[in-house]
């Protein structure tokens, strides 16, 4: 029996229609659908969106395996309603050669929870030096488009140039971790009021947004696309703005902490909102929201960064950066711009589906939900409420900031190309 009928669901939000799944395809999508021998789920009422896609993910594996592995983190996406992942560079060995990332690659075909496209490293090493087989990579089984260093930014402006100018000749993108590392030197949070009271050393907006500044202006005068990881800044915002308006082509990303959390709450010390780049302030929050709203700001990434508890679990200044975030992405986001009224699902569906889709040039993800298309969909009970208990997560680690917070919003159901990778909220 490979049909299923999934009854009664708001696609996108809209009225609720029934959707019909045969094999790896959506056969059609209506109302009063009816399909001999099908498996029914009756949604209720639940939103149906395209299986999400996240353009920054850390799987840890090789190298981290006691914090995440290929399987337990692909587990963590598809629970989360993620039907693809894009797996950072900086594992050990680093993600640099067309071996280490068609070996994760391979990974990611095994675990069979979601599928995972491999980003590259931008240098060797990720020591911003010399640049990394950029084009093996992409020739290789794995496919790469999407280029980082994230966890370290390519600070060197020559070297960020050539990388630009190489992945030009195969549509690939540079995705810049923007941090100016003399301006972050022994920093702990962002600088600002707490951390003047706090006296923890201070990471100044300026760092993240000088180095988006010369990367726009650079990715404009080789005519090349740049990708930037992770804003978290007003300012940043400005800059890009005046970037699309200049025609320059650029994309942006914002992660679910950075869209509800500041550091006011690093007043409590606990390591687990110790995060690069840094909780903001009130007003970038807010300006973060607006932008991802008005398109400033494309898409929402997680920058899930998994950490053992023996690496958060200790001071502030020893503390690991970095925290989980597959599981509870989609509930930030309805909380911070569904129900502030900033966006509807279908501009969800944009912004954590087809546009990290088309930002990582990733084909069969990001897809309408139509007659034809791939079926791969996510079902979101958006009724529900809930305090978040990591205990409960499928990722190995538990470095989560959201722990007894109550966030609307949970995923039931998850198909990877029609097959069911969560059901009821359990993993398949
Ligand atoms: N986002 C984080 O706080 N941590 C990331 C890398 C990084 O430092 O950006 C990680 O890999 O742990």
């Amino acid at each position: 029996m490979s049909k299923i009928l999934i009854r009664g669901a708001k696609v996108l939000g809209g009225e609720p229609q029934d959707v019909l799944i045969d094999g790896e395809t959506i056969e059609a999508v209506g109302t009063g659908l009816i399909a001999e021998g099908a498996q029914v789920i009756e949604a209720d009422g639940k939103v149906l969106l395209p299986g999400l896609v996240d353009l920054h993910t850390h799987l840890r594996e090789p190298g981290r395996e006691d914090s995440e592995t290929v399987l337990t983190g692909t587990q963590a996406a598809a629970s989360g309603g993620y039907t693809a992942v894009f797996a950072m560079a900086n594992t050990f060995p680093v993600a640099d050669t067309a071996g280490v990332v068609e070996q994760v690659w391979r990974l990611g075909k095994e675990s069979g929870y979601c599928d995972v496209q491999p980003i590259g490293a931008v240098t060797v090493g990720l020591e911003g030096k010399q640049l990394a087989e950029l084009g093996a990579m992409h020739d290789s089984a794995a496919q790469v488009t999407v280029f980082s260093d994230d966890g370290k930014c390519v600070d060197d402006a020559v070297i960020m140039r050539r990388a630009l100018e190489y992945v030009k000749a195969f549509g690939g993108v540079v995705a810049q971790h923007a941090q100016e590392p003399r301006l972050t030197e022994g920093a702990q949070m962002n600088e600002g009021i707490v951390s003047a009271e706090l006296g923890l050393g201070g990471w100044p907006a300026v760092a993240e947004e000088s180095v988006i500044a010369r990367d726009v202006l650079l990715a404009e005068h080789v005519g090349s696309r740049v990708h930037i990881c992770h804003l978290s800044t007003a300012g940043s915002v400005e800059i890009i703005r005046w970037a699309k308006s200049r025609g320059i082509d650029v994309t942006a990303e914002v992660t679910p902490h950075h869209l509800l959390l500041t550091d006011e709450l690093v007043r409590s010390y606990n390591p687990v909102y110790k995060v690069n780049p840094p909780l903001r302030t009130e007003a970038d929050v807010l300006a973060l929201r607006e932008a991802l709203a008005d398109g400033t700001i494309d898409i929402v990434a997680t920058d899930h960064a998994p950490h053992p508890h023996e690496d958060k679990d200790c001071e502030w200044a020893a503390a690991a950066m970095g925290m989980v975030g597959l599981e509870t992405a989609l509930s930030v986001v309805q909380q911070t711009m569904v129900e502030t009224g900033l966006l509807d699902w279908s501009g969800v569906a944009e912004r954590m589906s087809y546009k990290p889709a088309r930002i990582g040039s990733l084909t069969g993800h990001g897809r309408p939900v139509s007659a034809g298309e791939p079926a791969n969909l996510t079902l979101v009970d958006t009724a529900y409420r809930g305090e978040v208990d990591p205990a409960g997560f499928a990722s190995r680690s538990r470095n989560t900031p959201y722990e007894g917070r109550e966030l609307p919003g949970r995923v039931t159901h998850t198909w990877l190309r029609g097959r069911a990778t969560v059901v009821d909220g359990k993993l398949a």
